[in-house]
C-alpha cells in the first residue's frame, strides 16, 4: 500500500447517532481505513431522532432520517454521509451523488415474537408493532384477524417495547438485527412472498458532494456492481410510483441467472387490495436496472396502482 506523500486531513463522514447508523458508519470507516484512507466520524442529529414519539407522518416530509446529513453536505460540514438507501428519498438532491453501494447485507424482514415461530402461528386478533405502510398492509393482507399498532423509535427501542409486553411481535429488517449482533432474537424471516421488502432494504448508499471528485475517487471502490443495479432498479420503480418511504409498497430485485428480475407489489394500507407486477430484464448498465424498474411500475400503473397509493 503506498502512503500519500502530503498529510492529508481526514475524510469527515457524516453519521446520525443511532447505534444502527453508527454500526453502518464504522464498517465504512473500516473499509476505507484498511484502503489507507483516514476517516473521522460526524455525528449529525436528524428529524427522526429528535422525534420519535407519534406516528411517523406528523413529522411532515419523507427523509426525516437523512435531510439534515444531506444539508450538512452541502454545507461542508462533512465529506460524505452513509444512509440505509430505504430511508433515502429517490427525489435527487442538487449537487448530491450517491457514488458507492457496498454489498448488501440479507434484505428479509423478520418476525421477533416470544410465543411464535412464524406469522401462522400468531394467534387470532395478536397486536403486531409496526411504524411502516408497507409492514402494516402486508401483515394485514395475510392475516386480516392480527392488529397492528404504531412502532417507532430505533431498533433496540422497539424490541425494549416488545420485551415490556406492549406486542404480541414486532417486524423489523434482518439487515439492521444482524448489524447490531441482535440474530438471535429473529423467530423467523418472512419470504418475500410473505412480506415484500422495502426499496434498498439492507442496502447501504454513500453519498458525497456531485463536485467533489477527489473524496468520489476514494469512494467508488466500495461500489458492488449487482447491489447497484438491484436498487437502482428497485427505486426506479419507486420513483415513477411517487411512493417515498412513506409508501405501502414493497420491491425485490435479485439475479436469475444472467436477468435482473424485479417483483414491485402495491398494498392498500388496510390490506384488503394488493397488486403485483414483475419483470426480468438483462442489465449490464445502470439505464438499464433503471428501465426496468420504470416497466414494472407503468405494469402497477396499469393496473390501476396510483388509486391504492392515493387511498391512504
Ligand atoms: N427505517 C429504519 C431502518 N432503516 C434501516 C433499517 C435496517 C437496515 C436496512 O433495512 O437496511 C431500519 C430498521 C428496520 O427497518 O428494522
Amino acid at each position: 500500500m503506498t502512503q500519500p506523500t502530503t498529510t492529508t486531513a481526514p475524510l469527515r463522514l457524516g453519521s446520525r447517532g443511532s447505534k444502527l447508523a453508527r454500526w453502518q458508519a464504522e464498517w465504512v470507516a473500516k473499509q476505507l481505513s484498511d484502503a489507507g484512507v483516514a476517516v473521522q466520524i460526524v455525528e449529525v442529529r436528524t428529524a427522526g431522532d429528535v422525534r420519535q414519539v407519534g406516528p411517523i407522518e406528523t413529522i411532515g416530509m419523507v427523509g426525516v432520517f437523512t435531510k439534515a446529513i444531506q444539508e450538512a453536505l452541502l454545507d461542508e460540514r462533512i465529506d460524505f454521509a452513509v444512509h440505509s438507501l430505504k430511508d433515502l428519498p429517490t427525489t435527487p438532491v442538487p449537487g448530491l451523488e450517491v457514488v458507492a453501494t457496498p454489498p448488501r447485507a440479507p434484505l428479509a424482514d423478520a418476525l421477533i415474537a416470544h410465543h411464535a415461530a412464524s406469522l401462522a402461528e400468531l394467534p387470532a386478533g395478536a397486536l403486531v408493532g409496526t411504524g411502516s405502510y408497507r409492514r402494516r398492509a402486508q401483515l394485514l393482507n395475510a392475516r386480516p384477524d392480527l392488529q397492528v399498532g404504531d412502532l417507532r423509535g430505533n431498533v433496540e427501542t422497539r424490541l425494549a417495547k416488545l420485551d415490556a409486553g406492549d406486542y404480541d411481535a414486532i417486524l423489523l429488517a434482518e439487515a439492521g438485527l444482524h448489524r447490531l449482533g441482535l440474530s438471535d432474537r429473529i423467530a423467523c424471516r418472512l419470504s418475500p412472498a410473505e412480506m415484500l421488502p422495502a426499496p434498498g432494504q439492507g442496502a447501504l448508499g454513500i453519498e458525497c458532494r456531485a463536485a467533489d471528485t477527489a473524496t468520489q475517487t476514494v469512494l467508488t471502490p466500495l461500489n458492488d456492481p449487482i447491489t447497484h443495479l438491484a436498487v437502482l432498479a428497485e427505486r426506479s420503480a419507486l420513483a415513477r410510483l411517487e411512493g417515498g418511504c412513506l409508501a405501502a409498497l414493497g420491491a425485490w430485485a435479485r439475479l436469475e441467472g444472467a436477468a435482473l428480475c424485479l417483483t414491485v407489489g402495491v398494498f392498500r394500507e388496510d390490506g384488503q387490495r394488493r397488486l403485483d407486477a414483475q419483470s426480468a430484464a438483462e442489465c449490464a448498465t445502470p439505464a438499464q436496472a433503471v428501465a426496468l424498474g420504470r416497466a414494472v411500475a407503468e405494469d402497477l400503473l396499469a393496473q390501476g396502482a396510483a388509486d391504492l397509493l392515493r387511498a391512504r
